[in-house]
C-alpha cells in the first residue's frame, strides 16, 4: 500500500512538473502578449488623442500598484506631470482624477449635472440597504431624495430659533457628558485614547436628532456597533480595489475578506437603523413630529405625492444621515484633540480668548462663535491641514463632457482630490505648516475670503448636506473641552500625524490626558 502511495506520489509529482512546465511558459507568453497589446493601445489612443494624459497602465491591475498608502498624495504628484485632469486605470476601469481648485470648481460648478453621478460600484449597493441617497446616482428621484434629506436637516437644526436652540442643547449635553467621561478616564494622572468616546459623542448628537435617543458611553452593544462602523470608509474611499477588480472576490485574499466584513458591518448597521424606523412607524402620529425619523416618514411614507420613493428609502435616508454624521464629526474632533496636544502654545492662546470672551462662569453657546476668531481660524486650519476627507466619495459622469479641453465619456468614474486644493502652494504659504493665524487679517479678524478656499465638504450638486451642523458641532465640542480642560500629550509617546487612509483619514492611536483647568467643573445646566 505504502509502495502504491509512493508510486502515485511520484506519478503525481511528474504530472505536476510536466503541467507546470507547460503552463508557466504559457502564462508568461500570455502576460507578454497582454503587455504589448496594452502598450500598443495606449500609444495608439494617446496619438489619436482618444486617451486623456496619464501614466501607463499595466495589464490586469492598471495603476493600482502605484497608488501607495496615501492615494491623494500620489494623485497630486501625478498632476504635476500630467496636468490637473488626467486618467488612471484601476483594474479595467478608466478613472479620471481632478486636481486643483480652478479645475474642480469648473467641473463641479459649471458642469454640475454632468459630474453629479455615482459609479455603479458593488460596494455602494451594500450601503443603507441600497436605498440611501449618498451612494446612489443622479436621477429625478435622487434630486427629490436629496431635497428631502436636506430640508429635514435644516428643519431640525436651523429653521427657526426654537429648533436651533434645541439642536444646540443636544450638542452641549453631549459635550458635557464627554467632559465627565474624559475626567473619569484622566483620573490618577492616566492617559487615554479618546477615539471611542468621540465617536459615541458624535453618534449621540445625530441619534438624538434622528431617533430622539442617546446612548451611554459604556453601553456595550452601541460601542461594538460604532467600533465596527469605523472600518466603513476603508472600502468606499477612492482607490479601494473591491469594485475595480471584481476578480479579487474569487479567491481568498485581504481585499475579499475586507469586503465580506464591509457587507456584514453594513447589514448590522442598517438593521439597527431599520428597527428604529419601524418602531417610529408603529407609533407615528401625524400631529406630533418627534424627530427626523418622524419627519422623513411623514414626507416619504405618508405623502400622497408620487415621489417615486418608498418606505425603503425612508430607512435608507435615516441610515445615510447617521452614517455620514457620526464618522466625519468624530474624525474631525480626533484631529482637533491631537493638534491641541501637539501645539500647547496654540492651545494656551485659544484658552486665553475663551476666558476673555466667555469666562468660567457660564457654558459657551453658539452666539460666542462670532467673537472667537482665533478658535474659528484653528478649526479651519485643522480642516485644511489634515484634509481628513482628502478625496470625495467617487463621482461619475452622467453624460459626455469636455473639461479643460479634454473629452470625458459618460459613466466615467471621477475622483476629486480635495487635498490638492488645501495644499496648493500658490494659494497657501507653507502649506505643510500648521498655522491657524493664516486665516486672520492684521486686526486678528477671520478672513472669510480665505476660509471659503478650504475644501473639505466638496462643492456642487453632491456637496455635503451636513456641513452647517458639522461646523456647529465641532465648534461647540472644541470650545467646551477647551474651557474645561487642557489637553496634554502622553510624554512617553511621540505624537505623530500618521493616519489610516479611507474615505476619511483617521489619526493612528494616540493618548492624551485631560487636565481640569479650574478648581471645580461647571455643573450640568441641561
Ligand atoms: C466635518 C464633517 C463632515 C465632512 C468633512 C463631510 C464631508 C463630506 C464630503 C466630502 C461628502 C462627499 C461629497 C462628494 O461626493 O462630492 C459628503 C457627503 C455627504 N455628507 Fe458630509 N461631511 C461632514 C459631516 C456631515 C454630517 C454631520 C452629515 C449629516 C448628518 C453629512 C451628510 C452628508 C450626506 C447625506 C452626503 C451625501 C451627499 C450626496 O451624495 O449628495 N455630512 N460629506
Amino acid at each position: 500500500m505504502a509502495l502504491l502511495d509512493k508510486e502515485l506520489e511520484v506519478k503525481e509529482n511528474s504530472i505536476i512538473r510536466e503541467w507546470s512546465g507547460q503552463v508557466q511558459p504559457a502564462l508568461v507568453t500570455c502576460f507578454i502578449f497582454l503587455f504589448f497589446l496594452e502598450t500598443c493601445l495606449w500609444v495608439r489612443n494617446f496619438r489619436l488623442k482618444k486617451r486623456l494624459p496619464g501614466p501607463f497602465a499595466w495589464p490586469v491591475v492598471g495603476n493600482a500598484m502605484q497608488l501607495g498608502q496615501m492615494p491623494h498624495l500620489t494623485f497630486a504628484k501625478l498632476a504635476k506631470k500630467y496636468g490637473n485632469v488626467y486618467q488612471i486605470k484601476l483594474g479595467c476601469n478608466n478613472i479620471v482624477v481632478l486636481n486643483g481648485e480652478a479645475t474642480i470648481r469648473k467641473a463641479l460648478l459649471q458642469h454640475s449635472t454632468e459630474f453629479a453621478g455615482r459609479p455603479n460600484f458593488t460596494s455602494f449597493q451594500s450601503v443603507s440597504g441600497g436605498n440611501g441617497m449618498t451612494f446612489n446616482s443622479y436621477s429625478k428621484e435622487w434630486r427629490i431624495h436629496r431635497k428631502i434629506a436636506q430640508s429635514t436637516i435644516r428643519a431640525f437644526s436651523s429653521a427657526n430659533n426654537e429648533n436651533k436652540k434645541a439642536f444646540e442643547m443636544h450638542i452641549v449635553a453631549e459635550a458635557m457628558d464627554l467632559v465627565q467621561t474624559f475626567l473619569k478616564l484622566s483620573s490618577n494622572g492616566q492617559y487615554f485614547n479618546p477615539s471611542h468616546e468621540l465617536t459615541v459623542a458624535a453618534a449621540n448628537v445625530i441619534c438624538a436628532l434622528c431617533f430622539g435617543k442617546r446612548y451611554g458611553h459604556d453601553e456595550q452593544e452601541f460601542r461594538t456597533l460604532l467600533t465596527r462602523i469605523d472600518k466603513f470608509g476603508e472600502t468606499v474611499g477612492a482607490g479601494s480595489l473591491v469594485d475595480v477588480m471584481p476578480w479579487l472576490q474569487s479567491f481568498p485574499n485581504p481585499v475579499r475578506s475586507g469586503f465580506q466584513s464591509f457587507k456584514e458591518i453594513n447589514k448590522e448597521f442598517f438593521t439597527f437603523v431599520k428597527n428604529k424606523v419601524i418602531q417610529h412607524r408603529e407609533t407615528y402620529n401625524p400631529n406630533v413630529t418627534r424627530d427626523m425619523s418622524d419627519a422623513i416618514i411623514g414626507v416619504i411614507d405618508k405623502a400622497d405625492s408620487h415621489t417615486g420613493l418608498t418606505e425603503a428609502h425612508t430607512e435608507g435616508t435615516v441610515a445615510d444621515l447617521i452614517g455620514a454624521g457620526l464618522d466625519t464629526v468624530s474624525t474631525a474632533m480626533h484631529w482637533v484633540l491631537l493638534l491641541l496636544a501637539k501645539h500647547p502654545d496654540i492651545q494656551s492662546k485659544l484658552q486665553e480668548d475663551i476666558d476673555r470672551v466667555i469666562g468660567r462662569e457660564r457654558l459657551p453657546s453658539i452666539e460666542d462663535k462670532n467673537n472667537l476668531d482665533y478658535l474659528n481660524a484653528f478649526i479651519y486650519e485643522t480642516m485644511r491641514y489634515t484634509s481628513f476627507v482628502p478625496v470625495t466619495i467617487p463621482h461619475s459622469t452622467t453624460c459626455d463632457v469636455i473639461i479643460e479641453g479634454l473629452f470625458i465619456p459618460k459613466d466615467t468614474v471621477v475622483f476629486i482630490n480635495q487635498w490638492s486644493v488645501n495644499y496648493d502652494p500658490e494659494k497657501w504659504k507653507d502649506p505643510h505648516v500648521f498655522n491657524p493665524s493664516r486665516f486672520l487679517d492684521e486686526n486678528g479678524i477671520l478672513d472669510k475670503s480665505l476660509t471659503s478656499n478650504v475644501m473639505i465638504f466638496s462643492i456642487g450638486k453632491r456637496r455635503c448636506i451636513g456641513d452647517q451642523i458639522a461646523k456647529v458641532e465641532i465648534f461647540l465640542f472644541t470650545v467646551i473641552l477647551l474651557q474645561q480642560f487642557t489637553i496634554e500629550k502622553d510624554p512617553s509617546q511621540d505624537l505623530s500625524l500618521h493616519c489610516s487612509y479611507g474615505l476619511s483619514l483617521k489619526p493612528l492611536n494616540y493618548k492624551i490626558h485631560a487636565k481640569l483647568r479650574g478648581a471645580h467643573l461647571l455643573v450640568k445646566t441641561y
